[in-house]
């Protein structure tokens, strides 16, 4: 799909977190929430989201993360409502994480950290025809963040962790089908903050509407520690790096709102 095939995220590596040159640059993420700051916004909708497991292909890993990418050339996996007033189309879905519990997701909740960040990543199909194109926009992007917490067996993920040895290596890709990434999301997906902001890895552009659930989902410490067991480096390298803390460091709000769709 377009929405990962030309940005192979393979130059970037880990250490890259420094202040790189942003032109701009005053609406970089991920952010901390502080949750009392926030402005409740009663126009703000339930989000609405229509995902076809059937438009699942593959799952691969980009030297960063690994991504599980959907078919985006026509609008069978959308979002749309919650801040949005146009449609958005499901491109990919990927994940953030510490090498511990203790720490690996990129936005916080009054500096709570949790131990990892799911992304669903959307671009707006009402306004732009490519992924390629929407990612240099304002407003091209719409990326629904959700929580992850260590406690029971995820059920839905498992199908996805069985998967994860095959791709151990950067480069790495695996026919995925039939994955229906609804299963991620918290029951609750009425409760969220927005604010405008980026993608927090190359090439950061400003792009991003977030949505960041209010409620996590649960996963189970060996779930998580398959997740661990992925490597940024590919085969041929001769030191085999693990994949853990792909995460960046957190942005200054430079005056934004964070708005809610809760009191
Ligand atoms: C331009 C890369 C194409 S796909 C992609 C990705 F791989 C990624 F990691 C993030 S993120 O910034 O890390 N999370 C929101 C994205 F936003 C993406 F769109
Ligand atoms: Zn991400």
């Amino acid at each position: 799909t377009a929405c990962s095939s030309k940005y192979v995220l393979s130059q970037m590596h880990p250490m890259w977190q420094g202040p790189l040159a942003v032109p701009g640059g005053d609406r970089q993420s991920p952010i901390d929430i502080v949750v009392r700051k926030s402005i409740f916004d009663s126009e703000l909708k339930p989000l609405v989201t229509k995902y076809d497991p059937q438009t699942c292909q593959q799952i691969w890993n980009n030297g960063y993360s690994f991504l599980v990418e959907y078919d985006d050339t026509t609008d069978k996996s959308t979002l749309q409502g919650g801040p949005l007033q146009d449609k958005f189309r499901l491109c990919q879905f990927h994940f953030h994480w510490g090498e511990t519990n203790s720490w690996g997701s990129e936005h916080t909740l009054d500096k709570r950290l949790f131990p990892a960040e799911l992304h669903l990543v959307h671009w707006n199909s009402d306004k732009y025809s490519l992924f390629e194109e929407a990612v240099m926009e304002d407003n091209g992007l719409a990326v629904i963040g959700v929580f992850l917490k260590v406690g029971k067996r995820h059920e839905g993920l498992q199908k996805l962790v069985d998967a994860l040895p095959a791709i151990r290596h950067k480069g790495s890709v695996v026919e995925f089908t039939r994955f229906d990434p609804g299963c991620l999301l918290p029951s609750n997906t009425e409760d969220y903050w927005t604010y405008h902001g980026s993608l927090t890895t190359p090439p950061l552009t400003e792009s991003v509407t977030w949505i960041i659930m209010k409620q996590h989902i649960e996963v189970s410490h060996d779930q998580l520690a398959v997740f661990r067991s992925l490597l940024f480096t590919s085969a041929e390298e001769d030191v085999q790096k693990s994949m853990v803390n792909n995460f960046r460091v957190q942005q200054p709000l430079r005056g934004r709102a964070v708005r809610s769709s809760f009191t």
